[in-house]
């Protein structure tokens, strides 16, 4: 396959890549400890532990009362701060909509590979008016497998009727550029995102050959 052969598929990341989840993300952890008695986290402290799925981020958040804490319930609690405003303060990033909208009519097909529930998904990308879009929308509790592990870009893939090789990861973490380099597909990534908290340029080694973008347009500019 060559570097960057130009794909069929095109597969994003949600949070940090697409929208900026924080705001709400960090208000309803923050609610979440405040019931546990516990000090709020820092904005950025809070959104290093957004990545790796919601019951991880509870885990996270909750680790300076582990010992005391029922993780079960504990994600029931957050799943009803965060029900109860997802979305409110969530924002695309810049030009996010138009490049969804003109890959789309360009003929890309299109797919949503997150590690968010598919519960706070599927009303994000409602409320955005992206839906129609994507022919794939792989989720955190779609499989038992989230990235970095290879399966939901695999199933993605599978879902949009092509091949990895087709395909194009767009992300702004290592666990999507791992889940890529696992999967054998390319990937690019945007250093505007969250990255549990590490600047994006300075986790990926210096040979590695994924490209980084800063706005919107340069992805779709490369893609034309
Ligand atoms: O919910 C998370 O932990 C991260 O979600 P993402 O895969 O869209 O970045």
């Amino acid at each position: 396959m060559p570097p960057h052969s130009q794909p069929r598929g095109i597969l994003f990341d949600l949070d940090g890549t697409l929208l900026h989840t924080a705001p709400d993300l960090v208000k309803a952890i923050n609610q979440l400890r405040h019931e546990y008695h516990l000090a709020a986290l820092p904005f950025e402290s809070a959104i290093s532990m957004v990545g790796k799925g919601a019951q991880n981020l509870v885990k996270r958040a909750l680790a300076d009362a582990l010992t005391t804490v029922d993780l079960t319930m504990a994600y029931q609690q957050f799943s009803q701060h965060y029900h109860a405003i997802n979305g409110d303060s969530t924002e695309e990033y810049a030009e996010v909509t138009n490049g969804l909208s003109a890959l789309y009519r360009a003929g890309f097909k299109l797919a949503i590979v997150t590690n968010k529930p598919s519960e706070f998904t599927l009303p994000l990308l409602t409320q955005f008016g992206w839906k129609e879009y994507f022919g794939s929308i792989v989720c955190g509790d779609t499989l038992t497998h989230k990235k970095p592990h290879p399966a939901p870009i695999l199933h993605a893939c599978s879902e949009l009727d092509i091949s990895v090789s087709e395909a194009l990861m767009v992300g702004d973490s290592m666990n999507d550029v791992l889940a890529a380099q696992a999967a054998n597909c390319q990937c690019v990534v945007f250093n505007y995102g969250y990255n549990e908290g590490v600047a994006i340029e300075h986790a990926l080694t210096q040979n590695n050959t994924v490209r980084i973008f800063s706005h919107f347009d340069q992805l779709v500019a490369s893609l034309s």
